[in-house]
Parts: C-alpha cells; sequence; structure tokens
C-alpha cells in the first residue's frame, strides 16, 4: 500500500502580530496545506493577511504562534528551496538582466559553490529561461530600458533560476495590462507544466487565481485565516478560451460571493 506524502507546506494555527502585543494581528488561527507540485491561489479582502502569510512561509518573519513546515522542516529562516516574485519587479538597476537573472545563483547554495567552475552551464540555463518568456536577445539590457511587462518576465526567470521546489508570487501581475497579464498567465503555465514547483499565488485577480491554480483558497478578513476553497476541474494544458465560458465564470461568481461574504462578516 502506498502511504500518501505528507504536504509539502503546513500551516498549522499561525498567528501574526506585528509591532508587540498592542501592534496589528494580521493573521490568527490560520491553517493551510498544499501537496508537493500543486499550484494554489490565494485569494482575499484587501489587508487580510496574503503578504503576510507569504513572509512566514518563506521564512521572511517567524509567526508570532502556531507552525510553518516546508519539506518536512519548521521554516526558522530564508528558504533556499523558494523562489520569489512580487508586484515590482525589484530588478537590480545597476546590474544587466541576465546578471539580474543570475543573481540567485550567487546567494543560494549549492549553486553558489558551482556558479564559478560551471558559468557556462548557468548561463545556458540563464537564457534558455529568458527564451521561454519572450526575452531572447535583452540579455545585455538594463532594467530602465525594458517595459514593465518585460522586466516582470524577467524577474520570474529570476525567481526561476536555481529551480527552487516551491514558488511563492505575490501579485506578479498586478501593474501589467490585461493584455501582458494574459500573455505571462500562459508563460507560468508552461513553466509549471515543465518544471512542476509547488506554487503558491497570491493575487486580487479571481480570474487569474481560477485559470492558473488547482486550487483557490479565500482568506477571511484580518486577522486573516482560510475560511473556503474552491477545486478547479480544469486539467492542463488550460486555453484563455476556457475563460469565457459559462462554467469559468460561474466559478470566479461563486470566490467573489464568497469574498463578500467574508467582507460584510467583518463588517457586521
Ligand atoms: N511590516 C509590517 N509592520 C506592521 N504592520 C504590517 C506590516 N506588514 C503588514 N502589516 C499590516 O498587516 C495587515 C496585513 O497586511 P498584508 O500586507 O499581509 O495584507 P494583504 O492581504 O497582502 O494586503 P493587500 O491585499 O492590500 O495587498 C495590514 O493591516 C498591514 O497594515
Amino acid at each position: 500500500m502506498n502511504a500518501i506524502p505528507p504536504p509539502f507546506v503546513q500551516i498549522d494555527g499561525v498567528a501574526m502580530r506585528y509591532g508587540g502585543v498592542e501592534g496589528t494581528l494580521a493573521l490568527r488561527g490560520c491553517s493551510l496545506d498544499v501537496a508537493e507540485g500543486e499550484f494554489v491561489a490565494v485569494v482575499g479582502p484587501s489587508g487580510c493577511g496574503k503578504s503576510t502569510l507569504m513572509r512566514l512561509v518563506t521564512g521572511l518573519w517567524p509567526p508570532t504562534e502556531g507552525t510553518v513546515i516546508v519539506d518536512g522542516q519548521e521554516v526558522a529562516g530564508p528558504l533556499s528551496i523558494a523562489g520569489m516574485a512580487f508586484q515590482n519587479p525589484t530588478l537590480l538597476p545597476w546590474r544587466n538582466i541576465m546578471d539580474n537573472v543570475m543573481l540567485p545563483l550567487e546567494v543560494v547554495q549549492p549553486h553558489r559553490r558551482q556558479l564559478r567552475s560551471q558559468r557556462g552551464h548557468y548561463e545556458h540555463k540563464a537564457r534558455e529561461l529568458l527564451k521561454l518568456v519572450g526575452l531572447a536577445g535583452f540579455e545585455a539590457k538594463f532594467p530602465w530600458q525594458l517595459s514593465g511587462g518585460m522586466q516582470q518576465r524577467a524577474s520570474l526567470c529570476r525567481a526561476l533560476v536555481h529551480d527552487p521546489r516551491l514558488l511563492m508570487l505575490d501579485e506578479p501581475f498586478g501593474a501589467l495590462d490585461v493584455f501582458t497579464r494574459e500573455d505571462l498567465w500562459d508563460v507560468l503555465q508552461d513553466v509549471w507544466i515543465a518544471r512542476k514547483p509547488t506554487v503558491i499565488l497570491v493575487t486580487h485577480d479571481l480570474k487569474e487565481a481560477v485559470y492558473l491554480s488547482d486550487r483557490v483558497l479565500i482568506m477571511s478578513n484580518r486577522p486573516g485565516r482560510i475560511i473556503a476553497e474552491r477545486t478547479v476541474p480544469y486539467g492542463r494544458r488550460r486555453s484563455l478560451d476556457i475563460t469565457y465560458t459559462a462554467e469559468f465564470q460561474a466559478i470566479v461568481h461563486e470566490l467573489r460571493e464568497r469574498i463578500s461574504d467574508a467582507r460584510k462578516a467583518e463588517a457586521a
């Protein structure tokens, strides 16, 4: 009999308060599990603690209460197996695109150790990623020479270059126009199909959540916790055509209602 593998990410009864006992309680009683290779989206009212949750999973902050376990180990500091991308691409302006993408390799072991002797191999990998996101030929350009969408593509490559087993995406497409955003959904979808990292995506865009994920987790108002989830019934590879179907729109509508209920519950 095959034993069921433990969840790759296990968050149990987490609370997070910023700034001491009188500070802001961002999360309370927050629990969730994510399986290895699963793609989940986290949605919820503004300010409910989604980014805080991301910081706890990646070890950038310790929780005030509860436990965060990733790959069987309690998170006690910044996680080297995680790749991250945020709403603002945060590329270093003095580095060209290639050197920005290579940055995690200079920091994360075992790549850091191997970088000098295997630079050719790593550069090839960075170029392949840039090609995958449509940035071949832009390696020597600087961030300010690229559009916002192109910078976001580069930052996705930087999040992926060290083959992270966990990809944490906090509103990565939030600042982009709708066409660029939809292009990047498919870029991300292809990356996920090719490499199968475990992905946690925070987004305000419910269509994005449903199009990209296997499961959408819905958070309550602050202090945030997971109050509901919705499994997405589509296989891969998905095409943007599904976003126009009545079934897809009904799922988005259902999520919108649940978030609206969460907001009203807080106001009551
Ligand atoms: N570094 C911090 N110090 C103090 N309070 C903070 C800090 N970061 C976040 N908060 C507070 O914690 C709460 C949750 O913030 P968080 O950014 O996690 O929410 P969010 O759901 O990601 O918000 P949004 O949907 O607007 O992006 C907010 O009230 C915020 O003001």
